[in-house]
């Protein structure tokens, strides 16, 4: 070991002890803007994430002088590495101030915009809006909440994202990358990033069309021809979901057969008297099952559970690490409903992973990849999901086992599962674009509709011209958040629940699988989630699964009675896959 790799090492104990303090500080800043809108917390979380750059550069500039050719240990080379992007710290401090106040106010923007219905009533997304779009069966009221929420978010947004993604590019370029969308994919570690998810893509797609082109015939059956054409895309507000994302709510819609088994868990929570911390206690009860951790009380103490009633805040929910190895967080504006207890647990999956990760260092504190922090709270909520685990949690009153209650099942789930994939792989397809700029900002939403039309096969149920910003209506968009994780996530989720399932000695069907209870299943992936950022996540991948590789084998077996049953399905209905009048748009008269 030479002198350079005991100089470096003693480098990284001093960075790693500085960046805790000034992370925690810009953490706790943003948590207070985040949980109570105002110029004034805004004004300090800009403060500290100055101060935050500054120790970003100073130690990001010094790392780079090292050079690791001849160090042996790995871990080192590693975050020198990591440290030596400064991300948008590289930016000159009137960019860099730019840029900060550009995100919070876009973020500002989305998170405290409402619709109007009269001067005195102002619907917000969340939570009216969301219930409007997944209760509602009225085409009027669906596209009044549809159109309005775009005008009051996207619309809003244009200019500040024009900015913002010039700037971002600055940034990434500085650091050596060719554009911020380069940056992003980075992440990944994988020179064959994009090739290898076109390839999950095409293997996923005849699933999705299959989906689609049912889905189509049970809302040609709800709103008729002048609305639906069983040979083009669908309107994109009939979906159940303000972004045609999740398609869970439009169940009763499409239930292949209604006198079987009715999952519907919302009623049962409400029945049973559920509410938002019976919701996270639930949550954490199955992962102390796998003997997993638990909650740290600072957890329950400083959390935010539901949205406040006297202030503003981002209701988008999100898991919060303060980088002092004890103050853990979840921001959720929850409401008791199935859709809610999931994302419970997807929050809870990160939380689980702060906590597994907790005594790595610093740079490391982060999931193998962007997916794998994405996937952990899928994979419990897919035991979770199952009718044998919600009938012992109270709230499936019977489980019944036979074919008709089995496809009822996998569709409740494909609308969940399988409708995303198209929405989780063109997200990041525009952004990727737009930073690279084959999509100029002259034509931001005509390039979103026709990634909207090509992946998803959705039509804006109004005309759209470029005075809109769809895209922007999206929290991710605003927030600055990358998507691509989210596929990946959907799609690894499947390989981690099938290698558990084994691991917790489950026989049969896939779909059935429950691991609750399963210290086998639990130490499998607490082993994964101790290592963090530290191995590359196809070592990670391996640990789990015994191979290096994303899949699609597991998920196409989960489903598989299902999309055997929607291929008969849709051959009896004579329908066609895809939407080849794909101009076709909805008549805006009665
Ligand atoms: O955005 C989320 C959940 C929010 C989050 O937990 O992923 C959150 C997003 C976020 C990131 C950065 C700042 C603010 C919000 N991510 C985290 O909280 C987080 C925390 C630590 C590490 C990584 C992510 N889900 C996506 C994808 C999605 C839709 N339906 C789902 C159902 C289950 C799981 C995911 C989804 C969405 O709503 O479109
Ligand atoms: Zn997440």
């Amino acid at each position: 070991e030479d002198v350079d790799e005991t100089q470096a090492k003693q480098f990284l104990a001093e960075y790693n002890s500085t960046a805790e303090t000034v992370w925690n500080a810009y953490t706790e800043a943003s948590w207070a803007y985040n949980t109570n809108i105002n110029e004034q917390n805004k004004q300090i979380m800009l403060e500290k994430n100055l101060e935050m750059a500054n120790h970003t550069k100073t130690y990001g500039l010094e790392s780079r002088k090292y050079d690791t050719t001849d160090f042996q240990d790995p871990s080192v080379k590693r975050i020198l590495k990591k440290l030596s992007d400064l991300e948008r710290a590289v930016l000159p401090d009137a960019e860099l101030k730019e840029y900060n106040n550009l995100l919070a106010s876009m973020e500002t923007t989305y998170s405290v915009a409402k619709v109007c219905r009269d001067e005195n009533t102002c619907l917000p997304l969340d939570p009216d809006l969301n219930k409007i779009m997944a209760e509602s069966r009225d085409y009027d009221e669906l596209l009044f909440a549809w159109q309005g929420w775009r005008n009051a978010s996207g619309r809003e947004l244009r200019q500040s994202y024009e900015r913002y993604v010039e700037l971002a590019n600055l940034a990434a370029r500085s650091n050596g990358h060719i554009d911020n969308g380069a940056f992003w994919r980075s992440l990944y570690e994988t020179p064959t990033f994009e090739k290898d998810l076109e390839a999950l893509w095409k293997n996923l797609e005849p699933l999705y069309l299959n989906l689609h082109t049912y889905v189509r015939r049970a809302l040609f059956k709800k709103y008729g021809a002048k609305r639906i054409n069983l040979k083009g895309p669908i309107p994109a507000h009939l979906l159940g979901n303000m972004w045609s994302q999740t398609w869970s709510s439009i169940m009763d819609l499409v239930m292949p057969y209604p006198d079987a088994t009715q999952i519907d868990v919302t009623q049962a929570m409400i029945a049973n008297g559920w509410n938002a911390r019976r919701m996270f206690n639930e949550s954490e009860r199955f992962f102390t099952s796998l003997g997993l951790m638990a909650m740290p009380d600072e957890f329950w103490q400083k959390s935010m559970l539901e949205k406040p009633t006297d202030r503003e805040v981002v209701c988008h929910a999100s898991a919060w690490d303060f980088y002092n190895r004890k103050d853990f967080r979840i921001k959720q504006c929850t409401v008791v409903n199935m859709d809610d207890l999931i994302t419970v647990h997807h929050e809870m999956g990160h939380v689980q992973y702060f906590l597994q990760y907790k005594e790595q260092p610093i740079s490391f504190r982060d999931g193998a990849n962007p997916g794998f922090h994405e996937a952990i709270g899928d994979v419990l909520a897919l035991s979770v999901s199952t009718p044998k685990h919600l009938h012992s949690i109270g709230l499936l009153d019977k489980v019944e086992d036979n074919q008709e209650s089995t496809i009822n099942f996998l569709m409740s789930i494909a609308l969940d599962k399988i409708a995303f994939l198209p929405f989780g792989y063109l997200m990041d397809q525009w952004r990727w674009k737009v930073f690279d700029g084959r999509i100029p900002s002259s034509e931001y939403n005509k390039e979103w509709w026709n990634l909207r039309l090509k992946y998803q096969g959705l039509c804006p149920p109004v005309t759209r011209t470029e005075e809109d910003f769809d895209p922007g209506a999206k929290f991710h968009i605003p927030a600055n958040v990358p998507y691509i994780r989210y596929f990946v996530s959907f799609v690894i989720q499947f390989q981690f629940h099938k290698a558990l399932c084994e691991a917790a000695g489950h026989t049969g069907p896939l779909h059935n699988c429950d691991i609750y209870e399963s210290k086998k299943a639990g130490k499998l992936l607490g082993d994964v989630m101790k290592l963090g950022y530290s191995k590359p996540w196809p070592e990670a991948m391996a640990m789990i699964t015994g191979q290096p590789e994303m899949s699609v084998q597991p998920l196409m077996e989960y489903f598989q009675p299902l999309i055997t049953w929607l291929e008969q399905e849709n051959k009896n209905n004579g329908d066609i896959l895809g939407w080849p009048e794909y101009s076709w748009m909805p008549s805006t008269t009665e």
